[in-house]
């Protein structure tokens, strides 16, 4: 990737535009992107994105979870801005920030998976691909150029792992770099928001979230094989059962991680890690990272925020494998806690989203922008000079709730 300017240019951008009477594409007020979304999209896939498991206390935690932390500032400490970039499985990223896994976003945008792409390739941002994407691997990868991207599993039982290994050799081939295996989403979570709108993207006339599935040369032949037809000429049953092959209703096991390590040579990370315990076993199985993550409260209710389990999994893992994290990330000050609690990159998730939905390719690189900027002037006037754990760590950290 080319070397990335400052954050700061947007902010100059943005006030020499103002001489000239015009004004940002989008707000920077971060918490007001969701409701400037709501007034845009159709109620239904306002919906889906918005949506969280039954009453939203999962959701509702891991926003509070950040507040449960206050950054203490130090003066007088010599330093230019600050340096961002990262480093994870021994390569360098531009920024400790990248695009979660969102499938089907051409419900938000026509230009969907496409324009975030192009949005992340621009802004140095890690782009990562959703099994649920309504655009191909392929497609995605031309998109993103030679930015960075990563691509994420939704994961056929083992009758499918024929299937499975066409998926990652796909995302091999069109430069994906790190697997990303979300664990959390065997079914789809109990969201009162989509079954009070009857609204499943999966279940569309225009087939929106299967396109992997529909342009895969071995689910093409197999679906042939059972059915006597090609895809084409039945799009209904092979979008429906391409959605059973990777939402199968029952969770891999631990041993099954084993056909991933053979069939994908780079970094392999698991997502939707929550205790301590599993962190171990992604140690004791031999993955290079997790995702502490609970889907952005969207799988099950009533659980704890993703933030307040991070520490201890740090404390745990952190010298054993890359910690990343997400849920719940709004602005830039939770971007600078998450990675002082112990994780190397932050995984941002509806914000983006919400960017999409409101300008295409520039909203979500607004989006990045913003957070970026107020991220980096988060660390610069807390006197904090890199990212690097050295520096970000817990002692800038304070308690408010003790
Ligand atoms: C509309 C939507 C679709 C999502 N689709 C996927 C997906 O296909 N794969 C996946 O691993 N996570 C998916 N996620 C979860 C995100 O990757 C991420 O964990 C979550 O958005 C973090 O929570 P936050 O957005 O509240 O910060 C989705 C999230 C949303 C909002
Ligand atoms: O909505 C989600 O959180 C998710 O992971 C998903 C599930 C089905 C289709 C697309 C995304």
């Amino acid at each position: 990737m080319a070397a990335n300017p400052t954050p700061f240019t947007y902010e100059n951008e943005v006030y020499q535009a103002g001489l000239r009477g015009e004004t940002p594409p989008i707000t920077f007020n971060c918490l007001d992107w969701e409701k400037l979304a709501e007034d845009r999209l159709p109620k239904n896939s306002y919906g889906y994105v918005w949506g969280s498991a039954g009453v939203r206390d999962t959701d509702t935690n891991n926003k509070k979870a950040f507040k449960k932390w206050g950054i203490v500032p130090s003066r007088l400490v010599a330093g230019d801005f600050p340096d961002l970039k990262t480093s994870l499985f021994g390569e360098t990223y531009e920024y400790p920030i990248a695009i979660a896994p969102v499938g089907v976003q051409r419900i938000f945008h026509q230009d969907g998976e496409i324009a975030t792409a192009k949005a992340a390739h621009k802004e140095h941002v890690t782009y990562i691909l959703s099994t649920a994407s309504a655009t191909s691997i392929e497609d995605v990868a031309k998109a993103n150029e030679n930015g960075s991207r990563w691509y994420q599993l939704y994961w056929p039982q083992n009758e499918n792992n024929e299937i499975t290994a066409s998926l990652l050799s796909r995302a091999k081939a069109a430069g994906y770099k790190v697997l990303v295996v979300t664990l959390d989403t065997h079914i789809v979570g109990w969201r009162p928001s989509d079954l009070d709108n009857a609204y499943n993207p999966f279940i569309r006339p225009d087939n929106i979230g299967v396109a992997l599935g529909l342009s895969d040369p071995v689910y093409r032949r197999k679906f042939h094989e059972k059915h006597g037809k090609t895809v084409e000429e039945d799009v209904e049953t092979a979008a429906t059962e391409w959605t059973q092959t990777v939402f199968p209703g029952k969770s891999h096991s631990w041993e099954d991680i084993k056909f991933l390590q053979e069939h994908w040579e780079g970094p392999i990370v698991l997502k939707g890690i929550q205790t301590v315990a599993d962190a171990k076993k992604a140690v004791e199985y031999g993955v290079q990272g997790i995702v502490v993550s609970n889907h952005g409260g969207r799988q099950h209710d009533g659980g704890i925020g993703s933030l307040d389990v991070l520490p201890e999994i740090a404390d745990a893992v952190g010298h054993e494998l890359e910690i990343i994290f997400d849920s719940g990330v709004r602005c830039g000050a939770d971007i600078a806690k998450a990675l002082a609690l112990g994780a190397k990159m932050i995984l941002i998730g509806r914000p983006y989203v919400y960017g999409l939905a409101l300008k295409g390719e520039q909203g979500v690189q607004h989006v990045l922008k913003s957070l970026l900027g107020d991220f980096t002037s988060t660390l610069h006037l807390s006197g904090i000079s890199s990212v690097s754990p050295a520096q970000l760590n817990r002692t800038i950290l304070r308690r408010t709730d003790a």
